[in-house]
């Protein structure tokens, strides 16, 4: 098979991922240019994608924190970007949603993971994420019968802490949360612990109780896939705080941050929170661009 010539690629970029497309664009030697979308008064999108995408690898960048309003309009780019030429149309979706969302838990509730990776299956030919919440499904492959990157954030992770966190001891809020945890403590050489989460409700969260034994001249550093109403994240602070332990530094991949959650963490007695840029945020320090440029690299056949 032909490999891809870089200048084949274009990164089409749909509103409030420009910070993202633009780093995207510098790594992989390529234009990024805006999806235009225009709403009619009766709430309907008109979607205009840019031209010129005639036999060229068309990838969409948008990430996919609040979907419900995203989803047909990247639908609507994705299929026009292929009737208007394009040899392949790929989506960087970041953050990916409904992942949580993977079992019936009650009956008559949807399977929201399985429809949403479906759907998005048949307008897209390949997908590149950041740790996307697989805790039952445990991969992309069964869901999207595409061509998958999972990008894992650790490595950008632990480079962080290691320049910025004096003697880490990194603490995961649920048994799920132990992948990204041990991952990133490996690489630092640092300690960790994984708390034991039980969840009754969107907001009602608690975790276990901590042995602050050993760990008092250690910085506690929280990290967690999903900041969303940041419930889980003050159950654990507080648990840290009642310990004896010192402010925690707060670090999430994906930072939703619904509502009133980052005062709310501030408030419980985080010491900061800091996320990757999977999601445009203020709290944006970790850079995970260039780990998702390396995986479009794979994916589009493009020499390193
Ligand atoms: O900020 P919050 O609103 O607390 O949401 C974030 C939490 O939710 C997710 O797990 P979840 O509780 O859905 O559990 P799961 O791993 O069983 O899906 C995620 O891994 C975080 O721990």
């Amino acid at each position: 098979m032909a490999k891809t010539d870089q200048t084949d690629i274009v990164l089409l970029t749909l509103p409030g991922n420009e910070a993202q497309a633009e780093a995207l664009a510098t790594r992989l030697n390529c234009n990024a240019a805006p999806v235009l979308l225009h709403t009619f008064p009766d709430g309907e999108t008109l979607v205009t994608v840019p031209e010129g995408l005639q036999n060229r690898c068309v990838i969409l960048v948008c990430t996919l924190d609040h979907p419900d309003s995203k989803l047909a309009p990247l639908l609507f780019a994705a299929d026009a970007a292929r009737e208007l030429g394009a040899r392949k149309v790929g989506l960087v979706a970041p953050y990916l949603a409904y992942m949580r969302q993977d079992i019936r838990f009650a009956p008559g509730q949807a399977v929201s993971s399985r429809t949403f990776a479906a759907v998005l299956s048949r307008h897209i030919d390949f997908l590149a994420t950041v740790d996307p919440h697989l805790h039952r499904n445990h991969a992309l492959d069964p869901l999207f019968k595409l061509p998958c990157a999972a990008v894992a954030a650790a490595p950008a992770i632990a480079d962080w802490i290691a320049q910025a966190v004096p003697k880490p001891l990194l603490i995961g809020p649920d048994s799920e949360s132990e992948q990204w945890i041990a991952a990133v403590a490996k690489r630092l050489g640092a300690p960790y612990l994984v708390l034991e989460k039980t969840r009754r409700g969107d907001r009602d969260v608690s975790v276990s109780e901590i042995d602050a034994g050993a760990w008092a001249q250690h910085t506690p550093v929280l990290l967690d896939d999903i900041l969303s109403t940041a419930r889980t994240m003050i159950a654990a602070v507080q648990r840290l705080r009642e310990a004896g332990l010192a402010a925690p530094i707060c670090i999430a991949v994906h930072p939703i941050l619904s509502g009133d959650a980052l005062p709310s963490l501030m408030a419980a007695g985080a010491a900061s929170i800091v996320s990757c840029n999977t999601i445009a945020h203020s709290s944006n320090a970790i850079d995970v661009m260039p780990l998702i440029a390396g995986a479009l690299r794979s994916l589009c056949q493009l020499p390193n």
